[in-house]
């Protein structure tokens, strides 16, 4: 387990205090949302109100999984002030007091800071893997407060030139579908609780463990709910490069988990239905928009949304936003921004209407065909690119001009697939050996990645464009969710051992996710180009068209239940690139 997945809270109360927290280092947003909650609702549950004795303060953390907990609202945390953190003077004796067995550790602290005294401070859980104290003195971060109370992280505990965060994987079976049934094929998965998984088929029965495991009878909302995904969300906004990405043979549920029932399909349908079926993907952005309005309040500070998306076919990278642009896009490198694709297009939006639209006519512009063990397959890796740029002072020296830029990333992958199974032929056939390849540099990477010794060698990301697109995601500087996804049909044990043990190995890889920050200027130059770039593009289009006019369509919104939407999103696009240079 890495050292992240322990998380440091402590709820203090402070009586007045006369003088602000002095803020000086960005901070890590907690790898725990939930448990955030969970802290701060336990503290209020037993008192009905905030505590007034010192003694009754304490309160130690449950040992409880984030990611199983539903976050419920929390009157204390909501509006929480910018971060700050302040040098802890002293910690006396740390292991005189274990009140709650050897896990467990607290103590009294009288201290100083900016003339408020802390009477008591509460701590977590003692690392279960290493057995260190995550408090060892030395810099706490307070990440909230409400009247005069505030909660604490260890900010050792978070250092992110040192802080690993291993990849979090969680597993969702598919039921047994009419395919399976008249083949009178029989379950052999059975769920051990929430996070265990017990495979009895042919083969000699195994057991594996994941962070979660959903069983048939979970919902799209549990997935989100349960999952892990707004944690990445929360990321994301905090300027890391968050990834979520399915796994899984063909017709094994991939797209129905991102993006529900039919992929494209789903934006169709009426709206109780979307409700109900939408995938993570949806949801996730719709918990993205929520918490950059509220983010954006708490700091007065707007957002820009940047939104890229692609598929990989054929070892062929094609725009889905662009669909005209037929050449193949290249993979590049730079050692600022690591693998990316070159010449994408990418566009600015404002609502989370507009990122809908552009989901949907994705998908729709997405490689997709029908086989033997999928009726709606998707023939392609799918890369939804979400990049969330907010400006900054500097770090060093507030007076310096920064953009912080976060990316959430989703990608669909397409499945592996048995030919002799699928009965794959000519054209579906080349698709098949190319997914199969890729997918196999993939499970390469996962390997070699989640061993320690081949870790310290040689990684072939280079091997295929997903495998380079994800280096970050796999054992770089990213926050990395795999959603493994298996049907529990005895005829696929094969396939399904398979994706189990890539899942399971892909558990022991650890990223060091940083934040990214590029100077203003920086920014503004590239932005500057972008719309030299996109502004030669739409007059060269506007030529081809014949078109005179100066108003080009705007962006048509989902106001309506029916049909797929259409629009011409360059022109919004531009006026946003616009602004934001004139307001620059
Ligand atoms: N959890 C689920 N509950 C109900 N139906 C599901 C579930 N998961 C998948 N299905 C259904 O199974 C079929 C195949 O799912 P899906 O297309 O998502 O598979 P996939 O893994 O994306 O396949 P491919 O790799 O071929 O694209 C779809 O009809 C889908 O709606």
């Amino acid at each position: 387990m890495s050292k992240a997945s322990v998380e440091t809270y402590s709820v203090i109360e402070l009586p007045s205090i006369s003088t602000p927290l002095n803020s000086s280092r960005r901070q890590i947003p907690t790898n725990n949302d939930n448990q955030k909650t969970k802290t701060t609702e336990l503290y209020t549950a037993e008192n009905g109100s905030p505590a007034q004795s010192s003694s009754a303060r304490v309160r130690f953390l449950e040992p409880c999984s984030a990611y199983n907990t539903t976050p419920k609202p929390s009157t204390l945390i909501k509006n929480v002030p910018s971060v700050d953190s302040f040098e802890a003077l002293s910690i006396e004796n740390i292991n005189d007091f274990h009140p709650d067995g050897p896990n467990s550790v607290s103590r009294g602290l009288q201290t100083d800071i900016s003339n408020a005294s802390v009477i008591d401070w509460v701590l977590g859980q003692k690392s279960s893997s290493t057995g260190d104290s995550l408090i060892n003195g030395g810099k706490y971060s307070v990440i909230s407060k409400h009247r005069s109370y505030y909660m604490f992280r260890n900010e050792q505990a978070q250092d992110p030139s040192t802080e690993k965060d291993r990849v979090r994987v969680i597993v969702r079976i598919r039921p047994v579908n009419n395919r399976e049934m008249e083949k009178n094929d029989r379950s052999i998965l059975h769920c051990e609780g929430e996070t265990s998984i017990l495979v009895e088929g042919a083969q000699p029965s195994r057991r594996f463990t994941f962070d979660s495991v959903f069983d048939v009878s979970s919902t799209q909302e549990d997935v989100f709910h349960y999952s892990g995904i707004k944690r990445l969300v929360d990321m994301a906004i905090e300027g890391y490069i968050s990834t979520c990405f399915a796994y899984g043979q063909t017709g094994s549920g991939k797209t129905h988990t991102m993006l529900g029932p039919g992929g494209a399909a789903i934006f169709r349908m009426d709206e109780n239905y979307r409700i109900k079926n939408f995938g993570l993907v949806p949801r996730a952005i719709n918990y993205l928009f929520q918490r950059l309005r509220e983010k954006a309040q708490e700091t007065n500070t707007p957002f820009y949304i940047r939104v890229s998306y692609c598929e990989i076919y054929n070892e062929q990278i094609r725009d889905l936003i662009n669909p005209g642009h037929t050449e193949s896009l290249q993979v590049r490198g730079s050692v600022e921004d690591g693998f990316y694709v070159g010449n994408l297009f990418q566009t600015y939006i404002e609502t989370m209407d507009e990122l809908l639209t552009i989901l949907e006519e994705g998908e729709l512009n997405r490689a997709m065909a029908s086989h033997n063990l999928n009726d709606t397959s998707s023939r392609s890796h799918a890369m939804l690119s979400i990049q969330i740029e907010q400006d900054i002072q500097g770090n060093d020296d507030p007076k310096e001009q920064m953009t912080r830029q976060g990316k959430l990333v989703f990608v669909d992958l397409a499945g592996s697939e048995k030919v002799k199974v699928s009965l794959s032929k000519g054209k579906q056939l080349t698709e098949t050996n190319n997914i199969n390849k890729s997918l196999l540099t993939l499970g390469t990477c996962i390997s070699a990645l989640s061993d320690p010794v081949k870790r310290a060698g040689h990684i072939p990301y280079r091997d295929s464009k997903l495998t380079r697109l994800l280096a970050d995601s796999l054992g770089g500087h990213g926050i990395t969710l795999m959603i493994a996804c298996i049907s529990p049909a005895s005829s696929c044990e094969n396939e399904s051992l398979s994706t189990l043990r890539y899942a399971n190995r892909a558990k022991n890889i650890e990223n060091a996710p940083i934040i990214k920050t590029d100077s203003k200027e920086n920014v503004i130059n590239r932005l500057k180009r972008e719309v030299r770039k996109l502004k030669d593009e739409n007059h060269e289009l506007r030529q081809k068209l014949g078109y005179q006019g100066n108003t080009l369509p705007k962006i048509k919104t989902r106001s309506s239940d029916s049909g797929s939407l259409t629009s011409m999103r360059s022109a919004a696009s531009m006026d946003i690139y616009d602004s934001r240079q004139d307001n620059q």
